[in-house]
């Protein structure tokens, strides 16, 4: 399992190591000691699976308020994502910089978002689902959105405005200098 940073501080990729043979594949999706190695502890509470039907579902970008603020391990079960987490802690010298990487089933990479960072994804195929271990329960009062595609941010999206498919909720969220409530 290779554990790389990816851009912005604490935001890692990670490659777990296949082992193919005629039946398919065995690889160890999780080890708690390798990311301990690289600095990492977290402990996971909850795990989340999605199905997003059509390709360009755009979901995000999502954060929980403190004290409910998660880290994020994700990876893609079937099809692929372009997966992209934003720095928003306001004292952070990154503040509002993005990073993005494709992941999927097939390249089975993983990336780990901390807390003070807002994550979403964009499907690139039909019937994509990921799954995710978070180190907070849910909470929907400490839900938080910024819209996805906040010109302020930039994030080079594989979709345009028009493509995208939107919740109604994410369709709405305020632009990150709208944000005034969090308490990260
Ligand atoms: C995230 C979440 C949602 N729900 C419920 C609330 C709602 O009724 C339904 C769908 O919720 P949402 O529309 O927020 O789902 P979704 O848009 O998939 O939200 C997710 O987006 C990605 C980008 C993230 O980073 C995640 O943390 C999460 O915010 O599921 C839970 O019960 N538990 C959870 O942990």
């Amino acid at each position: 399992m290779k554990v790389e940073p990816l851009g912005l501080p604490g935001v890692f990729l990670i490659t777990p190591t296949a082992h193919g043979d005629a039946r398919g594949f065995f690889m160890e999706s999780y080890r708690r000691d390798v990311l301990l190695a690289h600095g990492i502890d977290i402990e996971f509470v909850q795990d989340n699976h999605s199905l997003s039907a059509q390709k360009g579902t755009v979901r995000g970008l999502h954060y929980q308020e403190e004290p409910m603020a998660q880290t994020k391990l994700l990876r893609v079960l079937l099809g692929s994502v372009y997966d992209v987490a934003v720095d928003i802690r306001r004292d952070s010298p990154t503040f509002g910089k993005w990073v993005g990487v494709t992941l999927s089933a097939e390249n089975r990479q993983q990336i780990l978002i901390p807390k003070g960072f807002a994550h979403g994804f964009c499907t690139l195929e039909t019937n994509t689902q990921i799954h995710y271990k978070v180190d907070a329960y849910y909470s929907a009062a400490h839900d938080r959105g910024i819209r996805w595609n906040d010109p302020a941010i930039g994030i080079d999206w594989p979709v345009t405005e028009a493509e995208a498919v939107l919740s109604a909720k994410d369709a709405t969220l305020p632009m990150l200098k709208n944000v005034n409530s969090w308490t990260l």
